[in-house]
């Protein structure tokens, strides 16, 4: 079975949590697209819910699909949020970002009740840091917030590149919040929750990518059926 199939899955399956009358996040990427197209059929069908997207592009794919919208200053609590990820261990500790949503994406997750994580199974790690760590930061005083982010991960006892992201036009990546990504490629992280609080630690880092103890549920599919985990 393709990727784009088990990602449709692993959407569909976290759909059957959704019910009726729920304020809902909505997540940002290709997993979380499926999931927004999914619950358009159900909206489309008769269900009333609200969403709260987390980024421009997820709000276009829910207009399109019917969903209706919100936002977090006309309710400052959502019932759930589903989202994609790039990496889950087995703490539920996620890298996410890869599409440059990660600062409205947790602060949404963070406004929710509970957060169902949807991927296909290639997500799964032993270990975070495999994927590049997205930083979100602040154009000014860029290199100065490079070297606390150097230090940040000496203590952390990680190091790797970093790469301030550019889009596919050539240009540097700009966030839905106007800020830069720099991303760390770390390769293995050892503790997640320690580098977490440094890099927050960092008054040019708006955000990062490791989203600790805010995912609920990880429901992954792959070749052998679909898998939910709690988190521990
Ligand atoms: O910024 C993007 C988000 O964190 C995505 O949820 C993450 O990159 C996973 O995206 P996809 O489902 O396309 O692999």
């Amino acid at each position: 079975m393709d990727m784009d199939a088990l990602k449709r899955q692993a959407a569909a399956r976290a759909l059957e949590e959704v019910r009726d009358g729920m304020k809902l996040g909505l997540g940002t990427g290709s997993t979380a697209k499926h999931f927004v197209e999914l619950l358009g059929e159900k909206v489309r069908a008769g269900m009333k819910v609200i969403g709260v997207p987390t980024s421009e592009a997820t709000r276009a794919d829910a207009i399109r699909c019917g969903v209706p919208l919100t936002t977090l200053d006309e309710i400052d609590h959502l019932d759930l949020t589903i989202d994609g990820a790039d990496e889950i261990d087995p703490a539920l500790n996620l890298i996410k970002g890869g599409g440059g949503a990660l600062l409205r994406e947790k602060i949404v997750a963070a406004a929710s009740d509970r957060m169902i994580v949807i991927a296909d199974d290639s997500k799964w790690v032993d270990v975070l840091g495999r994927f590049p760590l997205p930083v979100e930061v602040i154009p000014f005083g860029l290199a100065a917030t490079q070297a606390a982010m150097a230090r940040a991960f000496s203590e952390a006892g990680v190091s790797g590149e970093m790469l301030i992201r550019k889009g596919k036009d050539g240009h540097v990546f700009v966030t839905d919040g106007g800020h830069w990504i720099v991303d760390a490629h770390l390769g293995r992280i050892g503790d997640p929750p320690r580098l977490a609080g440094l890099l927050s630690a960092i008054p040019g880092v708006v955000e990062h990518g490791l989203f600790i103890g805010l995912g609920s549920v990880a429901v992954l599919a792959g070749a052998q059926g679909i898998q939910v985990v709690e988190r521990p």
